[in-house]
């Protein structure tokens, strides 16, 4: 998908709400565990109940991988529902990879071209050659973490090297690889302060920003730099809407959370 699509989807829905399936077996509601993937059960219903609120979807991919074979299943499953049933959607497998040349692009080929995906996280530690793999993938994005929500962020990200924060040179230098039209960047909510200096450097790219919602951040805070002409953000909220509620009424109450954010996104749209 192209970031003019996506624009424009966003601009019909009136959200940028990414919703994040982060699936817990010890927090989805005890009644899914008697079928045979509760774990597809558990998303197929979140996303039959949200789809009409939010533009994209994030599996963070640890919550699948954790469960050997059968979590990779439940993972292939909900991205085949999603691109049959939903393929307007946005997808973004959250898999923070990055290696060398050729193992990144076997990374590449996996979240693009077996499992389907649209985009996948990236860690841009290894710098260039580890990321200009998964950049050759075309209408596939790269999702480059630069400022993260959590607190060790500030162990390495905005210290400063050469007189520039670490994070400030992620975003300056990976605008020079190839096919850099494909990145997209992660910029933790908790990181509000920060958008403003971000803007000035990625004007015009999406922020994938999580941490909204259980890690503190505030929507509000986020758009006053954040957006762009083009919005350019996704907000990604996981645990504050898929575990609303741990009852029966799961489904319902994420797609409350989801309303909840899905206005306060068209009131700063309007
Ligand atoms: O900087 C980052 C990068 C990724 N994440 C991931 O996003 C979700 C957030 O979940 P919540 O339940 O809404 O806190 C989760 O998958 C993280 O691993 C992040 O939080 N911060």
């Amino acid at each position: 998908m192209t970031t003019k699509e996506l624009e424009i989807q966003i601009r019909q829905k009136k959200s940028f709400l990414c919703i994040g399936l982060d699936v817990d077996l010890h927090k989805i509601p005890s009644h899914l565990l008697t079928f045979d993937d509760p774990i597809f059960e558990f998303n197929k219903s979140i996303i039959d109940a949200t789809h009409h609120l939010c533009v994209a979807y994030k599996p963070n991919t640890a919550f699948y991988e954790a469960y050997g074979i059968k979590g990779w299943q439940s993972l292939k499953k909900t991205i085949d529902y999603l691109n049959e049933f939903y393929p307007e959607f946005y997808t973004i497998a959250d898999a923070k990879r990055g290696d060398i040349g050729n193992t990144s692009s076997m990374y590449a080929k996996a979240f693009f071209e077996d499992l389907g995906f649209d985009s996948v996280t990236v860690a841009p530690y290894m710098g260039k050659d580890s990321v200009e793999p998964f950049l050759a993938f075309p209408d596939k994005h790269t999702i480059l973490l630069a400022l993260t929500s959590n607190e060790g962020a500030f162990d390495f990200q905005t210290k400063k090297i050469d007189k520039n924060e670490l994070y400030k040179q992620v975003l300056e230098t990976s605008k020079t690889w190839k096919n850099s039209e494909n990145l997209m960047y992660v910029v933790g909510a908790t990181k509000a302060d920060y958008f403003k200096e971000i803007r000035k450097i990625v004007p015009n790219s999406f922020l994938l920003v999580p941490g909204v919602g259980a890690q503190g951040g505030k929507l509000e805070d986020v758009c006053e730099f954040g957006l762009n002409s083009q919005i350019g953000l996704l907000i990604n909220s996981s645990r504050e809407i898929i575990y609303a509620s741990s009852g029966k009424d799961f489904a319902e109450k994420a797609q409350e959370q989801a309303i909840r954010l899905q206005l306060a996104m068209e009131k700063i749209l309007s």
